[in-house]
């Protein structure tokens, strides 16, 4: 058993002062604890980008219409997006999949595509649930799915990447039901909302929670402020930490996920290590209320994944740190403590 003080030891014993390389150190021992091993992997890496449509965007919620979401997809599939980018930058593996977009990209689609739509956006949660509990289930089965196959293929470290226009107002539903997270600091611009809209946005989450609040049973709760692309990321992280797979999480929305994950399959958050701190007002919280530090603060907000496949360069050097120095003794000196 790998616990924090065995990794410690291990580093501390390493040819470098002790704790020189400051929080490299601590994401070293973070890596330790969660594959269980002191020479940890980060190799092979894959993301998978789930896309889906929100229904409350009819509400006006997002400076943005609902059609980008097929037109990201489009961009993303061939390649063009911010995530493809920083995935191939990073030698990421990257999916992208369709979780219920409302007017997908026509003809053919890359092998790394797979339609796994289970409609056309979730409900308006302003007027009825987003999702049926039945959907909530189908689409984290997808999600859990994929953790499973990326496992099985070997993969390490997983990301989870979204699209989906609206997709911050689920978030900031299910940041205030899970996280207790007041809506005022739950709602942030999104994509870009400016005061009016946040102003619309603020509302419709207030009274979305509120109803979900008085709902008996705790899934159908969550899934009354979810989405498709939500729900298949919260499969896919309790069946990756399930899988044993490290989990990189991140931003606002993928965090809104994992809070999911981690209330229905308690201890998931124990495979993750948060990327990064978004600028979206209520991510700080949600990490908090998940035991997380974010190892960057970089003021990014875009979602996609970008933030998870930023750090990967972090993880690859603390892996490197425990997996290719040598040991003080190898030096023949002591442990200077
Ligand atoms: C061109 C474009 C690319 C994106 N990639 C991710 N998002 C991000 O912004 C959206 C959520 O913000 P809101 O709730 O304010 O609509 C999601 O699609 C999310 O993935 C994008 C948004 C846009 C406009
Ligand atoms: O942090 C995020 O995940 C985020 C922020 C703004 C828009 N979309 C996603």
């Amino acid at each position: 058993m790998i616990d924090e003080a065995a990794a410690w030891d291990h580093l501390d014993l390493l040819a470098k002062p002790r704790r020189s390389l400051g929080k490299l150190e601590a994401l070293a021992v973070r890596l330790a604890c969660i594959q269980q091993r002191l020479d940890p992997v980060t190799r092979p890496r894959r993301i998978v980008l789930f896309a889906a449509d929100h229904g409350v965007v009819a509400q006006g919620v997002s400076a943005w219409p609902s059609d980008v979401t097929g037109l990201m997809v489009a961009t993303i599939a061939m390649g063009r997006a911010a995530s493809n980018a920083l995935a191939a930058a990073h030698g990421c593996d990257l999916r992208l999949v369709d979780m219920g977009v409302a007017s997908p990209p026509g003809g053919a689609m890359p092998d790394h595509f797979r339609d796994a739509s289970l409609g056309r956006g979730s409900a308006d949660l302003a007027t009825r649930p987003a999702l049926t509990l039945e959907q909530f289930d189908a689409a984290w089965d997808v999600g859990a799915e994929e953790a499973e196959r990326a496992v099985r293929a070997g993969v390490a470290v997983l990301i989870a990447g979204e699209m989906g226009i609206g997709n911050t107002t689920p978030a900031a539903c299910l940041t205030a039901l899970l996280a207790d997270v007041a809506t005022e600091t739950a709602v942030g611009p999104g994509a870009g909302a400016d005061a009016e809209v946040q102003a619309i946005k603020q509302r419709v989450v207030r009274e979305a929670v509120a109803r979900a609040r008085s709902e008996a049973d705790p899934r159908a709760a969550i899934a009354s402020v979810a989405g498709f692309e939500i729900a298949a990321m919260a499969g896919y992280f309790a069946a990756g930490a399930e899988a044993g797979a490290t989990l990189l999480l991140d931003g606002y929305v993928a965090t809104a996920a994992a809070l999911i994950a981690e209330r229905l399959a308690p201890g998931t958050a124990r495979a993750m290590i948060a990327a990064h701190r978004s600028a979206e007002p209520g991510h700080g919280a949600a990490l908090a209320h998940l035991g997380l530090e974010p190892l960057l603060d970089w003021e990014m907000r875009l979602g996609e994944g970008t933030g998870a496949l930023v750090a990967l360069p972090l993880l690859d050097s603390a892996a490197a740190i425990l997996c290719d120095v040598a040991s003080l003794a190898d030096l023949g000196v002591g442990r200077a403590d």
